[in-house]
């Protein structure tokens, strides 16, 4: 769906992309993650054509990004962009116009959408009346109503409480079951984990990490396991009891150097061992331990 090839960009002195490369297969939800500054932003707006690059190369479904593509691109910006004067009906009619739907299509659109949402009620609210969910609601129908093979979201879940996030979660998981390419650009790592087949990871403006959420996660792994241990039958070092719930210990023990087994083995003589689990690390984890080690290193 989209390649990006060695592509920079420069504000002045200051490298915002770096060779960053890039492949985002057809029918994925895509993760592009990076700490503040690290040029995700910059990269979304080169695949709108907001700005250029300065070199490398961009194509849409095999071809060089071209002014015809931009109608194949759902955007939602991290600055929303409504018209605050205008009513909700009205402001979605005009984004689905802009898009390119016909009057008639765009009704039928937007009164789906509208009932999809429950938002009928608003439909002759001004913007400017709405609540900053509810004007996300609009912003984010506006982007999905003519239906773009490519969805760029960012921060989607920004503004929004729990359940409307939830909300907005199955409706990108229902578009990408329609087979709609979808690139989140987000800093909660947990809609990261729920939403996203593949992650790549931009840090001061290269790509330091990409590959599906398993590849990631098999890439840093502290080796350390959770254990619950009862019916004691020695004493465990005391060092190690993190928690005692009615004869039951748990704590976490790292591997050093050891065969998972030969740990298994030697927590046996201490008594059963009900459970006996890696710790993999969570995105944000890995993250964090990616960003403090590109920065170390
Ligand atoms: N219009 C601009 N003029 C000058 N420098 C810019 C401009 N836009 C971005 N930059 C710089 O380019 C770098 C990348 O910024 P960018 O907005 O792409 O990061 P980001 O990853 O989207 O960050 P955030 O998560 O904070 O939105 C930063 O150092 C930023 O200061």
């Amino acid at each position: 769906m989209l390649k990006i090839e060695k592509l920079n960009k420069s504000y002045g002195a200051n490298k915002a992309l770096s060779d960053v490369d890039l492949t985002v297969s057809e029918g994925l939800v895509f993760g592009l993650l990076g700490p503040n500054g690290a040029g995700k932003t910059t990269l979304i707006r080169i695949i709108n054509q907001i700005i250029d690059g300065d070199s490398g190369k961009v194509y849409i479904g095999g071809e060089l990004l071209a002014p015809k593509h931009i109608e194949l691109i759902g955007y939602l910006p991290e600055e929303r962009g409504l018209y605050k004067k205008m009513k909700v009906w009205d402001q979605m009619l005009y984004f689905a116009r802009l898009k390119g739907l016909s009057s008639s299509d765009a009704r039928i659109k937007i009164k789906y959408w509208l009932e999809k949402l429950e938002m009928e009620t608003w439909r002759d609210k001004k913007i400017e009346d709405l609540s900053k969910g509810m004007a996300q609601k609009v912003q984010f129908i506006s982007t999905v109503i003519h239906n773009p093979p490519l969805l760029i979201l960012d921060e989607p879940f920004s503004g929004f409480d729990p359940v409307n996030a939830e909300i907005i979660k199955d409706e990108i998981l229902e578009l990408k079951a329609k087979g709609t390419t979808v690139i989140l650009s987000t800093h909660r790592m947990e809609s990261v984990e729920l939403l996203c087949d593949q992650v790549a990871m931009i840090n001061r403006s290269k790509k330091i990490l990409d590959g599906t959420i398993k590849q990631v996660k098999s890439i840093y792994r502290p080796e350390v396991y959770s254990i619950t241990l009862d019916q004691l039958t020695r004493d465990l070092p005391t060092e190690w009891i993190l928690k005692e719930d009615e004869g039951s210990y748990s704590f976490t023990l790292p591997l050093s150097g050891k065969h998972p087994n030969e740990l298994l083995n030697e927590l046996m003589q201490y008594g059963q061992v009900n459970r006996f689990q890696e710790l993999i690390p969570s995105m944000e984890e890995i993250f964090i331990h990616q960003v403090k080690s590109t920065e170390n290193g």
